[in-house]
Formats: C-alpha cells, sequence, structure tokens
C-alpha cells in the first residue's frame, strides 16, 4: 500500500510537560488509523504537529515522500484536512459558507494558489464545482438546511459541519479530533458513514476518540497513547485485549513531567 504520511521522532513538550516523546507513526492510503489513550496521553498534540498548529520540538514528517512542514495552509495545500476537539468554525456564517470554506482552504494556500485562483474565478460561492462539492458532502452527512447561521446548531450538528468542512477539502489525509463527542446517534452513523466512503476512496485518516468501541470498529490499526509515548501499535482486537491496554486504562496510569 501506498504510504501516505509518515512522521520519525516527533517530539513536544510545554514547559515541563513533555506532551509527545519520540512518536513515530506511518499512515497508507486507504487506512484508517485510531489513536486512543488516556486524558493528557498527546493524541491532539499529536494531530497540532502533523497539520502544524503546533511546531514540533523534535522529529520530521512527510506527506507522500516530500518533507511536511509549515503552517496549516500549506499543509492543507498538500492534501491534509483536520477537525478539531472543540469545533472551530465561523459562528457567523451559515453552515453552506462554512463548508465552502473547506473547499477553498486548499488554493487559498500562499499569494501564488489565492492569485491564481481569482484570476480563475475559483471561488465564486456559486461556482458549479463548489457547488458540486458541496452538496455531496452535504448529502453525505446529511447536514439538512445549509442556510442555518453555525451560531445556532447544536455541539453535535456544529461536528457534523466541521467534518463536512474538512471533507470538502477533497483532502489525501483527514485527521478527525474527537468528531464523534457531542454527536447524536444520526450523527455517528453519518460520519462513520462518510470515514469509510473517503477510506474506500483511498484517504488515510488518522481518527482520535474516547469511544474505544466505536473506533475498533471503524479502524484498521490502533496506535495507543500514554505519557507521550506509544505503548501499543497494531491489530485493533489484540489491542483491546493487549496488557498495555489494561495497564494504561486500569493501571497506576503515568505522569508526563518532564525530568
Ligand atoms: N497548549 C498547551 N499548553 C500547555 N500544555 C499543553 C498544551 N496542550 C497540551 N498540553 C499538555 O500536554 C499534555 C498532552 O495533552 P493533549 O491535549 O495532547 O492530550 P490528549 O491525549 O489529547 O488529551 P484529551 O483526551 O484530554 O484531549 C497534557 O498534559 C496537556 O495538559
Amino acid at each position: 500500500m501506498t504510504v501516505l504520511l509518515e512522521g520519525e521522532g516527533l517530539g513536544k513538550s510545554y514547559g515541563g510537560v513533555r506532551a509527545l516523546d519520540g512518536v513515530s507513526l506511518r499512515l497508507s492510503a486507504g487506512e484508517v488509523l485510531g489513536l486512543i489513550g488516556p486524558n493528557g496521553a498527546g493524541k491532539t498534540t499529536l494531530v497540532d504537529l502533523l497539520d502544524g498548529a503546533q511546531p514540533a520540538d523534535r522529529g520530521s514528517l512527510s506527506i507522500r515522500g516530500r518533507k511536511l512542514t509549515g503552517p496549516p495552509s500549506r499543509r492543507a495545500r498538500a492534501g491534509l484536512a483536520r477537525t478539531f476537539q472543540h469545533p472551530h468554525l465561523a459562528l457567523d456564517l451559515t453552515v453552506r459558507e462554512n463548508v465552502l470554506l473547506g473547499a477553498a482552504a486548499p488554493k487559498l494556500a500562499g499569494i501564488g494558489g489565492l492569485v491564481a485562483g481569482l484570476v480563475a474565478g475559483a471561488f465564486r460561492p456559486s461556482g458549479a464545482r463548489f457547488d458540486a462539492t458541496l452538496h455531496r458532502v452535504a448529502d453525505a452527512l446529511e447536514l439538512g438546511d445549509l442556510r442555518r447561521r453555525c451560531g445556532d446548531l447544536t455541539l453535535g450538528e456544529q461536528r457534523l459541519v466541521e467534518v463536512a468542512r474538512a471533507l470538502a477539502q477533497e483532502p489525501s489525509v483527514l485527521l478527525l479530533d474527537e468528531p464523534f463527542a457531542g454527536a447524536d446517534s444520526g450523527g455517528i452513523a453519518a460520519i462513520s458513514a462518510a470515514i469509510r466512503a473517503v477510506r474506500a476512496q483511498g484517504c488515510g485518516i488518522i481518527l482520535v476518540d474516547h469511544n474505544v468501541d466505536i473506533v475498533a470498529s471503524l479502524v484498521d490499526r490502533i496506535m495507543l497513547l500514554r505519557s507521550g509515548t506509544v505503548v501499543f501499535d497494531g491489530d485493533p482486537a489484540e489491542c483491546l485485549a493487549s496488557p498495555e491496554m489494561q495497564d494504561v486504562y486500569f493501571g497506576t496510569g503515568g505522569e508526563n513531567v518532564v525530568a
């Protein structure tokens, strides 16, 4: 399988807290990787390092064999899209406008891309290509009335819009940070179906969530983090039955404080 994303020895400290301590990972095309671990294990920090929201202290990253660096906008252009643990939507804008922002995001990365896009008229909100993308992801996630203001939506509905916005980027790597938190059963089903659909198209997905059963039902592989390090990386069923899993969730736990 084609390797999409590779990280080597990624490390990040916040003051005296070692949030991530030498994590390496590999994600292939059409693979769903579950990232689990207790609160503070470093899951969001790893996602932040992958999408450039936080700079790594150590380590390197590549996408399709090319070095992956720079801010989130540059990484979006390289094919990366993400959702956030706490949705980052423009609350005064409508569902439609938020999703269209996702469709435009890779083109907005960099002045060259912006100028080229403007010249080509690519950002017209009524552009046929954008409309097709909008309706495809809106239908997949059952977004309902696209004219609603995002500030008027429930948290669960906002999550669906955020996943839709990430899908509208047509990413090759999708990072989902707790997409099921606050979603109702319909939302969970819609997001799960969307994950399966983009996986079938060859997208690589990293799924962070605390609901281990949902994660295990969707992923090809699980990475279990504890105190900023990987303690298990492999088959989901083996992970759930592993002594590492027992120890992380029912053992003494660990402190990720720099010695
Ligand atoms: N911006 C920050 N400033 C200071 N400390 C941070 C920051 N972000 C994360 N941390 C710390 O780094 C460690 C790892 O946090 P992180 O959010 O990555 O864990 P997590 O596994 O995603 O946890 P959760 O499941 O609660 O979201 C924690 O000790 C956290 O308090």
